[in-house]
């Protein structure tokens, strides 16, 4: 792909054509981006958006041919929390189709018709349902270049093939996946901002430090709306797709139904988080936690915790005793040993981790961090501790999710929860040669940091689901 400074429609490179495309597809995009999965501005209507670059990354003639747009606009919502904080609005990535008219198997993916602007009497769609467009991006990812803003690389001697046939992934994201031929799949980040995304960041470091728990990065792009100042956006990620995979959630379900025994995949679980924190270790920085950076830790848990407790009224009997489980953490600080921080995975559940058939083979995804939080938040260095509390939560989860359906089996759903935090701790500790139970603090506080976090994703996200993170505050907090 060459260096395209040229306009290559009014649509896209015009600053006046920007302006009118983003006033003719307002109306569509407010009322169609609040019911995306991934639009995290949930419970606040948009009242409008802002451009923050256009790109054409196929024309959008008059003719027949599907053109598509590349759009980052920030959605303006009222009475968010940028009313105390003035925090700009969340950008988000749009990939939209146009055509004349969708052909009936596209029909689902309709945005809207734009009655005035450039597109006037088109017709705009999801951009990544239609195999046409979703091609285009893959081939813009084969061959690095710039186009505009937006800027594709591709990681040194990887050869990605042509034609691969694509198709969007269909289950429940934060972001947007398109698997292509079963060869590579294609992670589009939804909420974008400055700073390289450790989804990229994290794998890339991996792989070429050798590592082979992650599908290595083969290619990527990124934005630089403000020109070479600043730091550039991540958008988009090209990892090999792992094909015939299952997932630790799923498998820890089966293994619930089936009343059986999944220590040994526990183990080799921890085995494998204990590999990647060393190869992180030893590829980025690491620092030491003092008294200080204790100090901070704790408090982020008690705001965190606050947070929580405003917005879900079932916490709130348990805030004394869960901030005295963070206060803990600040209190170490007065032992005068040093603790350490590194990069870790920042958002590890059983649901980030695959395997195809043998469950002693443990391969680790989507390295984003919690979503929600800023990235530089989430690339700061933390305790490894963190990683293994994930994990930890979700033998809860599971076996609370299998005895919520399978009442007669409670007792034993604990008895298997246990067991398999035990061996997954023991896995950790066979390959790092650190137990992380011996963190107990520590641990205990990162557990309960998670429970609260779930408690919140919970309550927003799955209600009936809510009992579940409930369950474990009333553990943890000792009640
Ligand atoms: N390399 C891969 N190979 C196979 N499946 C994958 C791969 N990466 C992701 N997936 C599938 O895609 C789903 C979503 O990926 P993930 O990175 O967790 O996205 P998100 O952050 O949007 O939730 C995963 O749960 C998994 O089923
Ligand atoms: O989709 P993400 O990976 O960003 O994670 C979010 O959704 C997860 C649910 O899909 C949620 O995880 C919680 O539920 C899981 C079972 O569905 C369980 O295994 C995890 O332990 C539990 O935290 C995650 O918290 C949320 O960030």
């Amino acid at each position: 792909m060459s260096d395209s400074s040229s306009p290559r429609a009014a649509v896209a490179t015009r600053e006046s054509g920007g302006a009118a495309l983003l006033r003719s597809l307002t109306p569509l995009l407010t009322e169609w981006l609040p019911r995306q999965r991934w639009f995290a501005g949930k419970g606040r209507p948009v009242s409008g958006f802002t451009l923050v670059a256009v790109t054409e990354l196929l024309p959008c003639t008059s003719g027949a041919a599907p053109g598509l747009l590349h759009l980052l606009v920030r959605a303006q919502q009222p009475g968010g929390p940028e009313q105390t904080h003035p925090v700009p609005a969340d950008c988000y990535q749009l990939l939209l189709g146009v055509r004349p008219a969708l052909p009936p198997p596209l029909a689902g993916s309709l945005i809207g018709h734009p009655v005035d602007g450039p597109l006037r009497g088109r017709t705009v769609y999801e951009a990544l349902h239609d195999p046409r467009l979703a091609a285009v991006l893959l081939e813009r990812l084969r061959s690095p270049g710039r186009l505009g803003p937006l800027r594709f690389q591709r990681e040194r001697g990887t050869v990605i093939p042509t034609g691969l046939p694509p198709r969007p992934l269909s289950v429940e994201q934060s972001n947007s996946s398109v698997v292509y031929g079963d060869r590579y799949i294609l992670k589009l980040f939804r909420r974008v901002s400055p700073g390289v995304n450790p989804d990229l960041e994290l794998p890339l470091a991996l792989a070429r430090a050798g590592s082979d728990r992650v599908p290595a990065p083969a290619a990527w792009f990124e934005a630089r709306p403000g020109g070479e100042v600043g730091e550039p956006m991540t958008l988009g990620v090209l990892q090999p797709f792992l094909p015939g995979t299952s997932d630790g959630w799923q498998l820890a379900l089966r293994s619930l139904a089936a009343h059986g025994d999944f220590t040994g995949a526990a183990w080799a679980l921890g085995q494998a988080i204990a590999e990647v924190h060393t190869t992180l270790a030893e590829a980025l920085p690491v620092t030491a936690l003092r008294r200080r950076q204790l100090e901070f830790i704790a408090s982020g848990m008690n705001e965190r915790l606050e947070a929580a407790a405003a917005s879900v009224p079932a916490l709130r009997p348990y805030r004394g005793r869960l901030h005295a489980v963070f206060n803990a953490v600040a209190d170490l600080g007065h032992s005068g040993r040093a603790w350490s921080a590194q990069r870790i995975h920042g958002d590890l559940h059983l649901g980030q981790a695959l395997c195809a058939g043998r469950t002693d083979r443990w391969s680790i995804i989507d390295f984003e961090g919690e979503p929600a939080r800023p990235i530089a938040e989430r690339r700061r260095p933390q305790p490894v501790v963190r990683d293994i509390a994930g994990i930890l939560r979700s033998f809860d989860y599971a076996a609370c999710q299998h005895a919520r359906v399978s009442s007669g089996d409670a007792r034993w759903a604990r008895e298997w929860a246990e067991k398999n935090r035990d061996a997954y701790c023991s896995g950790y500790a066979d390959a790092s040669g650190s137990d992380p139970r011996d963190e107990d603090v520590l641990l205990r506080a990162y557990e309960t940091d998670k429970a609260v976090y779930e408690v919140l994703y919970e309550a927003r996200h799955r209600p009936a689901w809510l009992a579940i993170p409930m369950s474990a505050i009333h553990r943890l907090a000792d009640v």
